[in-house]
């Protein structure tokens, strides 16, 4: 399939079924990043389709307003915007006016982020730098001020971080590996420290999932992506807005410092090259 194809439709979001009750978020305030497209998109359609006021931001305000707007017309309770995760007096603004225009907040949902794919060998200095601070940096600004912002109105709260599956580590994205290992080993050191104002904080690691991000890679590695997994195909936003459904979620009250791996087992079995694989590695 051609990759610029990848991505749900507003349609399919609108109707995709749920194992969630109809009202298991109602009241619950909802902050996504990255919520323009792709995973965070899914999880702004199932989260509202569930009760949430959900509000999402990114770097696009055409992108967020194209976003909400079918979902505003279902009725669906929300709103969008501006935010560059790797400002963080941006960051510290933005927690200020949405803590004010939603009432306070419940849940967060870090989503913003993604890489470009290129042998380490090759990496400049500065594409390195870019994918450390919108992966880590920006991660943990958003995490910071929700949980200062919890702490200080003495109310509980639930982070989610999306990152990726790092076990094996993963040829032509190192640099987004570093990133993402250092926001699953601070989140378990924050569901540590945090425990005590009552704050949660899991990840959620994505295999590959057939979401408008693919089309940062070559046509001829996202053909080869499907053989990376013992499913021997593409996970869909649904299944990780779903997972978010879960730890955002009552049903996952006594979880905290965890990742939550949804990738077809692709973790266990197979190869992934998100740029090209070396003819050293192929059959001779
Ligand atoms: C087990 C399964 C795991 C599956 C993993 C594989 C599948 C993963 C899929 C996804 O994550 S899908 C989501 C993908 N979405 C995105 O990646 C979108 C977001 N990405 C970005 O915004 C960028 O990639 C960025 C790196 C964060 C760039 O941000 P920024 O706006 O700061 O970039 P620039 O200012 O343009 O560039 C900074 C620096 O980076 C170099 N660079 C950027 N792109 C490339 C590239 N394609 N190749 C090489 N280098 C690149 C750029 O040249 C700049 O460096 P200098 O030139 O100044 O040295
Ligand atoms: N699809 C996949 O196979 C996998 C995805 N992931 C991760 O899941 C998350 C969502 O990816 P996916 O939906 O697939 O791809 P998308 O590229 O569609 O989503 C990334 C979103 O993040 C936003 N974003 C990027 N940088 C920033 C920033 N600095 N500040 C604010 N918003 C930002 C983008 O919006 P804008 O550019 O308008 O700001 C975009 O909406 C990413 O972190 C990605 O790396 C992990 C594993 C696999």
């Amino acid at each position: 399939m051609d990759k610029e194809s990848y991505g749900l439709s507003d349609k399919q979001l609108a109707e995709l079924d749920t194992v969630f009750a109809s009202d298991s978020f109602s009241g619950k305030r909802v902050v996504i990043s990255g919520g323009g497209s792709g995973i965070g998109k899914a999880a702004a359609w199932l989260l509202a389709r569930l009760g949430a006021k959900v509000l999402i931001c990114g770097r696009s305000y055409e992108k967020l307003m194209a976003a909400i707007k079918p979902m505003q017309e279902m009725g669906l309770d929300v709103g969008c915007k501006t935010l560059d995760i790797r400002n963080p007096e941006k960051v510290q603004t933005f927690f200020d006016e949405i803590m004010d225009e939603l009432g306070g907040l419940d849940v967060l949902i870090n989503n913003a982020g993604g890489q470009f794919p290129q042998p380490a060998i090759d990496f400049s200095p500065n594409g390195w730098r870019a994918v450390i601070d919108n992966n880590l940096n920006g991660t943990w600004f958003m995490m910071q001020a929700a949980a200062q912002r919890w702490r200080d109105a003495e109310k509980p709260g639930n982070i989610i971080n999306i990152v990726t599956v790092i076990d094996r580590g993963m040829p032509d994205i190192a640099h987004t590996c570093a990133a993402r290992a250092g926001v699953i080993y601070t989140s378990k050191t924050v569901a540590v420290e945090w425990a005590q104002y009552g704050i949660r904080v899991n990840c959620i690691a994505p295999g590959i999932i057939a979401s408008e991000g693919m089309r940062v890679y070559p046509q001829e590695a996202v053909d080869e992506f499907p053989r990376s997994n013992p499913m021997q195909r593409f996970g869909s936003s649904w299944d990780i807005a779903q997972a978010c459904a879960y730890l955002g979620g009552d049903a996952s009250q006594f979880m905290t410092g965890e990742v939550m791996t949804l990738d077809g087992g692709g973790r266990l079995w197979g190869e992934l090259w998100p740029y090209k694989k070396p003819d050293y590695f192929k059959p001779s």
